[in-house]
């Protein structure tokens, strides 16, 4: 068993903020714990509109705390973002959140996340696998 704190890992490598410094995630769990998924806290700056794309990656993010937009920028549709509110890119949507205040989220990705990740220059994730409990290397996205 894990049991580990978000003061623990505040201000370390688990603590990953984007270069634009519109949000920041915690990592409480990474690809070197070895259970297939990541699992992160994600806090939006209130005012930022930004433009996420996870190719490699799904994702689902879960609401907790403030309020947004969401739209999927492959078909347009545009979704209120409210506290209780799950999304899940089980299809690598290039989609965009707009945080009318300052929002807070749990994130899980498969596969995992496994360090600092932030977006690439193709605007995504990169995948970098690590082998899990058997030696088995995290699937291909
Ligand atoms: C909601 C979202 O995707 N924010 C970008 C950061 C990402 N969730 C992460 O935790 O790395």
């Amino acid at each position: 068993m894990i049991v580990r704190t978000t003061a623990e890992i505040t201000g370390t490598d688990r603590d990953v903020a984007d270069p634009k410094g519109n949000w920041v995630s915690k990592r409480i769990v990474l690809g070197g714990d070895r259970v297939g998924f990541s699992f992160h806290e994600t806090t939006i700056n209130a005012g930022s509109v930004n433009e996420f794309h996870y190719a490699n990656h799904v994702e689902a993010v879960w609401l907790v705390e403030g309020e947004g937009t969401l739209l999927d920028r492959e078909t347009g549709e545009t979704y209120p973002l409210a506290p209780g509110t799950m999304y899940l890119l089980n299809g690598h949507e290039r989609h965009t959140v707009t945080a009318d205040t300052q929002m807070r989220m749990l994130c899980v990705f498969n596969p995992p996340v496994v360090g600092t990740e932030v977006h690439d220059e193709n605007g995504v994730y990169p995948l970098v696998t690590v082998p899990d409990q058997t030696g088995r290397h995290t699937p291909e996205a």
